[in-house]
């Protein structure tokens, strides 16, 4: 008997004979909080939609994906697919006007949601489900929200309605891709607040997506780091952001608060990346330059984080190599 939501072992995604992602092995269980963290191009949101059998045309999955205890996902028919989606599983997009229906007032998506997966006996309970759940996720009146367009709320009212059109249906997974990059920063948070507040009132499995890496230190158990279409290191946040075993993984958390593009994603490390074993062990990247500092090893700029001197250094922790 096993408590994993969401297992995937060895999941690709190949554009034609081309691998994309490779060998993704994962396991989500029950409240669990993930996060999948990796430069821009490095196959989370493939790997996201693979695991929600979404893949844009022209692309296939290979490997396993199962939810709980079902038969094998990767594969299997749109028939068998559609009613796992948006009730057992559910996806928040980076953005929401994508998700939603322009022409259709938003508390009607909301209870749509919950009639096609019939978790509402007819349109009168979804629709008061519907202003319910608009009121969980924080809509101010409700019953009046429920009767606007899309159109007619602002980027971060728009993801709360996408937010609670995923949580409609109780899903026992929900995977976010970036649900706050898109939004204005002063309502990053309280998204973000509503998004986590909502799985955990449901005790649901959550893979969230992120440039953000402070974002996962506050909301995540695990990470998963992504490099060039693999899971490159995965262990409890504090000990992979404390100790991270792979140099990208802590090339990515030096550049973290710098190397960033306007968008607020990681960039792509640039230049040659040096042999692992010319960093002591149990040492932090930093992006800043201590030349002053005799104990510090400068190295080409494969961080690429320090736009003074272009170099990365390598501190050993509270002043110790452990
Ligand atoms: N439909 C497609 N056909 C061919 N290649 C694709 C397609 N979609 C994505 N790719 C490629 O697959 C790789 C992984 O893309 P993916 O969108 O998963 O990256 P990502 O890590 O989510 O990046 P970002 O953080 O910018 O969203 C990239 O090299 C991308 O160019």
């Amino acid at each position: 008997m096993t408590d994993d939501v969401l297992t995937a072992t060895d999941l690709s995604v190949y554009a034609g004979g081309t691998p994309l992602v490779q060998d993704v092995t994962l396991t989500i269980g029950r409240g669990e909080r993930v996060g999948l963290i990796g430069e821009s191009g490095s196959g989370k949101s493939l790997t996201a939609l693979a695991l929600m059998g979404l893949l844009p045309e022209g692309l296939h999955a290979g490997g396993s994906v199962r939810l709980g205890a079902s038969d094998e996902l990767v594969g299997a028919a749109e028939r068998r697919l559609a009613p796992l989606r948006g009730q057992q599983m559910s996806m928040v997009f980076q953005e929401p006007m994508t998700a939603l229906n322009p022409t259709m007032r938003v508390g009607d998506q909301v209870a749509e949601a919950m009639l096609l997966h019939r978790t509402r006996p007819d349109r009168k309970a979804a629709r008061a489900a519907a202003v319910e759940l608009l009121d969980d996720v924080g809509l101010p009146s409700p019953a009046e929200a429920a009767r606007s367009y899309p159109h007619q709320l602002s980027g971060g009212q728009r993801q709360r309605v996408v937010t609670a059109i995923a949580l409609a249906n109780d899903p026992a997974l929900l995977i976010c891709d970036e649900p706050t990059t898109a939004l204005d920063v002063t309502v990053q948070a309280l998204v973000l607040d509503l998004i986590t507040r909502g799985v955990a009132a449901r005790d649901a499995a959550m893979l969230f997506i992120t440039h953000d890496l402070g974002v996962v230190a506050t909301v995540c158990d695990r990470v998963l780091v992504m490099y060039g279409g693999r899971i490159v290191e995965a262990g409890p946040v504090r000990e992979v952001f404390h100790r991270p075993q792979h140099r990208y993984t802590a090339g990515l958390l030096a550049a973290s608060d710098l190397a960033v593009d306007r968008d607020g994603r990681l960039l792509t490390i640039p230049g040659s990346v040096p042999q692992a074993g010319a960093f002591p062990a149990g040492c932090v990247f930093r992006s800043r330059c201590a030349a002053a500092d005799s104990a510090c090893e400068t190295l080409p700029a494969w961080v690429g984080a320090d736009p003074e001197c272009g170099h990365a250094c390598v501190h050993p922790v509270g002043g110790e190599v452990a």
